[in-house]
């Protein structure tokens, strides 16, 4: 549970794989704004196992993404991920809660160079991201999900699309 005084963000939509709520295969990742910075604490259960006892590669992965789109609610921009790097410094226990932090390092046009961590209750730093996430319009997504959905997830949203200023 987050502490209390920081700014809940919406999940990006109901079905959201990494912070939908309607979905129960996801991670459905609560997130907050603590100033520039995002974080969201997650705790990895059996659903994201690698090995035993141990969240999968992938799934931390899949963390690390999503709550890069949650820093975007910071940048007011849309963007998608280019490319993501993900550093495994130590295996990280199923079960045992973790806060990832992201922020935007820096702007270049249109590249947003994203960085996170996630550090356990214990203190320990377990795993860093970089992302390169490039700045999109509304159309990037339109020619997939119905208008009706696509419309929906930004109107709910306080982000900018580089047309709608
Ligand atoms: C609403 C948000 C929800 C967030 C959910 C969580 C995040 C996600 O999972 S998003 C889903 C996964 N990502 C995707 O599906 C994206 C798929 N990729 C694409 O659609 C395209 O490659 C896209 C839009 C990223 C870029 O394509 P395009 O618009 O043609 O840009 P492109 O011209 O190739 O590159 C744009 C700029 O970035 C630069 N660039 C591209 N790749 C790199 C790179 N690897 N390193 C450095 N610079 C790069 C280019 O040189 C260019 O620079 P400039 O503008 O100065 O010329």
């Amino acid at each position: 549970m987050a502490d209390s005084g920081f700014a809940s963000l919406p999940p990006h939509h109901p079905q959201c794989l990494g912070c939908g709520p309607d979905n129960p295969a996801g991670l459905q990742l609560s997130v907050y704004r603590d100033g520039d910075e995002v974080f969201t604490d997650l705790a990895f259960d059996a659903r994201h196992r690698g090995a035993p006892g141990l969240a999968h590669g992938g799934a931390i992965s899949a963390a690390c993404d999503d709550l890069f789109g949650f820093v975007l609610y910071v940048v007011e921009e849309i963007a998608v991920t280019r490319t993501l790097t993900v550093e495994y410094r130590a295996p990280v226990p199923l079960g045992q809660r973790h806060r990832i932090t992201a922020r935007l390092h820096h702007r270049d046009g249109r590249r947003l160079h994203l960085e996170a961590a996630g550090v356990g209750d214990d203190g320990v730093t377990r795993f860093t991201a970089q992302a390169l996430f490039i700045v999109v319009d509304i159309d990037h997504f339109s020619d997939h999900g119905t208008e009706h959905d696509v419309h929906a997830m930004f109107t709910q949203h306080p982000l900018r699309t580089r047309e709608g200023g």
